[in-house]
């Protein structure tokens, strides 16, 4: 207690889902909104696929991926107003949403020297975070942060989630995406080194019906109930 107002205590949540359910979009928003910091572990893995594909690395080969898993230092900012990625001193921000790098990822965070080596900078960076976290991806429930204080799983239809996706990338064929879509929650449901799963304990919020407004009100409802102790 400070000033004899009490504070808020710092909280951990852990968002995951499957690829265009609204966990970026949600994620910011809560942690704006709660003042705690936030992290985009999606962000990481493109981070290290971008240099992986400048570098001439043969993403059909594991070995080779692992071999190099940790030469690029990749830095995330965690601010939620203005979140950053970079790598070797690089802004990737950019390059890390291209269609190379999106059809890529899945073989990259599969192999699991990748996977141990984020994994350790998410745990780093939700340790430091004063006043708490909201870290949004795939495994944060199972595997990264399995003591998060709220886990929530976000879903929707392939349909309502090609539709989102359609409309970001203007004039996208919407078929081809929500095959895209369904091609690489498959890829990263199906790894064998934490694949993308909800928790036991995770909250399952269907957004499918749901306006983006709604789904961050229901998930800052939780996170209130969860810091009052209900
Ligand atoms: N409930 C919703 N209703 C309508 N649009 C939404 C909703 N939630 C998110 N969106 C929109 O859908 C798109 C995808 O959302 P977002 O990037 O947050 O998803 P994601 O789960 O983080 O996806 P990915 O895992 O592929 O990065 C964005 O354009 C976002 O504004
Ligand atoms: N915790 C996570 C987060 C992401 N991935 C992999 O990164 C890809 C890109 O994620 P986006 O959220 O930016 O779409 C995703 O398809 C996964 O391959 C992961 O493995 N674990």
């Amino acid at each position: 207690m400070e000033n004899g107002a009490p504070t808020a205590k710092s909280v951990i949540v852990a968002i995951d889902g499957p690829s265009g359910t609204g966990k970026s979009s949600t994620s910011k928003a809560v942690a704006a909104q709660l003042g705690l910091s936030y992290l985009d572990t999606g962000a990481q893995y493109r981070a290290i696929t971008w240099w992986m594909v400048s570098n001439g690395i043969d993403l059909e080969d594991p070995t080779a991926i692992a071999a190099v898993a940790g030469k690029p230092e990749i830095i995330s900012g965690t601010d939620p107003a203005a979140p950053t990625i970079t790598v070797d001193g690089i802004d990737v921000a950019g390059p890390i949403r291209t269609q190379e790098v999106t059809s890529k990822v899945s073989a990259v965070s599969a192999v699991p020297e990748v996977r141990s080596r984020i994994t350790e900078l998410q745990r780093s960076l939700a340790s430091g975070a004063e006043y708490g976290m909201v870290v949004e991806g795939r495994d944060i429930g199972t595997t990264v942060l399995p003591d998060a204080d709220l886990k929530i799983f976000l879903t929707a239809s392939p349909e309502a989630r090609a539709a989102r996706r359609s409309g970001e990338l203007k004039g996208a064929d919407i078929h081809a995406t929500r095959e895209a879509l369904i091609k690489r929650d498959a890829a990263d449901s199906s790894r064998k080194t934490s694949p993308l799963a909800k928790a036991g304990d995770a909250v399952e919020v269907d957004t499918t019906e749901l306006t983006l407004a709604q789904v961050i009100e229901c998930v800052v409802t939780l996170v209130e109930e969860k810091r009052a102790g209900k």
